[in-house]
């Protein structure tokens, strides 16, 4: 993070129509814009928008739900699952600006359905269809990028086992006008492939590209997919997981929705041996549970991609 600058600046964002991979040119670009800066808007992603606000709404409608109720959820002080605000891990924290409730939601027989609210009432059905569309939009892009790479098509989804991960997140950013805080802190994601949801209305994720920190533009019907740490291992540094963070709002509350893909327990995850060469060395160790791995490095202010390195 050395040479960040503290302005965010909202620049063309890359648009991939993901509908459009099986043609050279567009397979090119997502190779391109993913070697860069590991974050672009797929459109053509074949979920109607209809669809989309009928997800940011069951999320609306839960956190609109009065405290007691929410807290009904509530994960446990030392877990991840559940709802709440941000977790604390060391008294010097300045806590994030955000309430979330994190849920895994595959394996199916992984679920804790204690903590999956009954309020909405369509909020389980919802996420249990949206994730397995997403899961569906991950695999065909994870396809893709293995086949930019001129590989098999199935070489990094083999890694993660047959029973992968899925979770969520639901973000929710109230208005807030404290100096010197954020909606998140500036992290890189546990995942392979995130896919976000964003709210139409109020921008707030920035991306660091360049020593720049870049905000994402909104586009309703848009899924914003963000690289996470494990896919810059396994491409062996050939494509680009990016730190990134929310900034807060004064005057206005914001919402995103998180799905991050992880591999099944204990898989160890490591560079694709088509991608390591005598003039491409292996740049990562293999790594196993990389979540909390990540999570670890990012408490102690370090960057989990360089602790990896070999
Ligand atoms: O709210 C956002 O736009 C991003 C959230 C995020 O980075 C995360 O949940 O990991
Ligand atoms: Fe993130």
């Amino acid at each position: 993070m050395a040479c960040e600058t503290e302005n965010a600046d909202s620049v063309t964002f890359p648009v991939v129509d993901i509908s459009l991979l099986s043609s050279e040119d567009e397979l090119q670009k997502l190779k391109s814009v993913i070697s860069s800066c590991g974050c672009f808007q797929a459109v053509g992603h074949g979920i109607s928008i209809d669809y989309l606000d009928k997800v940011r709404e069951v999320a609306q409608q839960f956190f609109a739900l009065p405290v007691e109720e929410k807290q009904k959820y509530s994960r446990a002080s030392n877990e991840a699952e559940g709802y709440g605000d941000d977790l604390v891990v060391n008294e010097n924290q300045v806590k994030d600006c955000c309430y979330r409730l994190f849920l895994k939601v595959l394996p199916e027989d992984q679920r804790r359905m204690n903590l999956w609210p009954e309020n909405p009432a369509d909020l389980s059905e919802t996420l249990h269809e949206y994730t397995l569309k997403i899961r569906s939009v991950m695999n065909d892009l994870s396809k893709a990028m293995a086949r930019s790479l001129k590989l098999e098509e199935n070489s990094f989804l083999d890694q993660f086992g047959d029973r992968p991960v899925l979770e969520v997140r639901f973000n929710f950013y109230p208005a807030c006008s404290r100096a010197g805080v954020f909606g998140a802190k500036p992290h890189l994601d546990r995942s392979a492939i995130t896919v976000l949801l964003q709210d139409k209305e109020v921008e707030g994720l920035q991306i660091l590209k360049d020593g720049m920190w870049h905000t994402v533009p909104i586009i309703p019907h848009a899924l914003v997919i963000n690289l996470g740490g494990l896919m810059q291992v396994m491409t062996n540094g050939m494509f680009k997981s990016p730190l990134h963070r929310v900034s807060t709002n004064a005057n206005k509350l914001r919402m995103s929705i998180a799905v991050f893909d992880e591999p099944e327990a204990e898989k160890e995850i490591g560079p694709v041996d088509h991608l390591v060469s005598h003039t491409r060395p292996r740049l990562y160790r293999s790594v196993r549970n990389f979540a909390a791995f990540n999570y670890e490095c990012f408490q102690k202010g370090k960057d989990s991609l360089e602790e990896l390195r070999i």
